[in-house]
């Protein structure tokens, strides 16, 4: 189904590439969360499209050859095992200075909270989305400058985001900046419950 918040006239930004966070576990859907049929297309496609709208180039981060297709690569973690791993994978491969990141899960992913984004990030490390439920770190826009402090943690074993988030300059988008329905745009789904739930609001 067509989703309303990505409108064709969205311009595309020269200095961004989409990177589609696919390379998790899906642990608590006990099944590949990326390819779960979601109203009428697999999930991941959503997110897809957005990043589409938005940057020239995409690419995949984790080894998903299943989701390649010709001008979608998709690329192993050089750090596997965390979310941190696979937005390290995006910006080392992106030729651009920021990344548009996505996750695989993310039934409503909303165009408008993208430009927000696009439009405070100047001078900063990052823009992540933040609600009183927490940081939406892999729905965001990372500049190549974090990779050095990345590399730094993850060498170390350090996998945890938020330590991340204290070693950048972040600019928080909070829903006062959010636009209307940010709690729906922000679900991300993890659970066969969630699912069902979430498919019987769809439909
Ligand atoms: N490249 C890459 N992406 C990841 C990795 N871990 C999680 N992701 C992605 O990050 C997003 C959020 O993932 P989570 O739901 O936190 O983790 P998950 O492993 O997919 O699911 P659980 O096993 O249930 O925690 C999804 O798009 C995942 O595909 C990883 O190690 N590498």
């Amino acid at each position: 189904m067509h989703n309303p918040h990505i409108e064709e006239s969205t311009p595309r930004q020269a200095d961004l590439t989409g990177v589609l966070l696919a390379g998790g576990r899906s642990r608590r859907m006990g099944r590949d969360k990326a390819r779960l049929f979601f109203a009428g297309q697999p999930l991941y496609q959503r997110a897809l499209e957005l990043l589409h709208r938005f940057c020239r180039h995409v690419l995949i981060a984790g080894s998903r050859p299943d989701l390649e297709r010709p001008g979608l690569p998709s690329l192993p973690d050089r750090y596997p095992g965390s979310a941190l791993g696979g937005l390290y994978t995006g910006l080392l491969a992106a030729t651009t200075d920021w990344i548009l990141v996505a996750p695989c899960d993310m039934p409503w992913p909303d165009a408008r909270i993208v430009e927000r984004m696009l439009t405070v990030r100047q001078g900063h490390d990052a823009v992540v989305p933040r609600t009183p439920d927490g940081y939406e770190p892999v729905f965001a826009l990372y500049h190549k400058n974090c990779l050095g402090r990345m590399e730094e943690m993850l060498r170390q074993g350090q996998y945890r985001i938020y330590d991340f988030y204290r070693r950048i300059d972040i600019r928080y988008l909070d829903p006062p900046e959010l636009p209307d329905g940010w709690q729906r745009s922000l679900v991300n789904i993890n659970t066969p419950e969630q699912l069902a739930r979430l498919l019987e609001e769809e439909s």
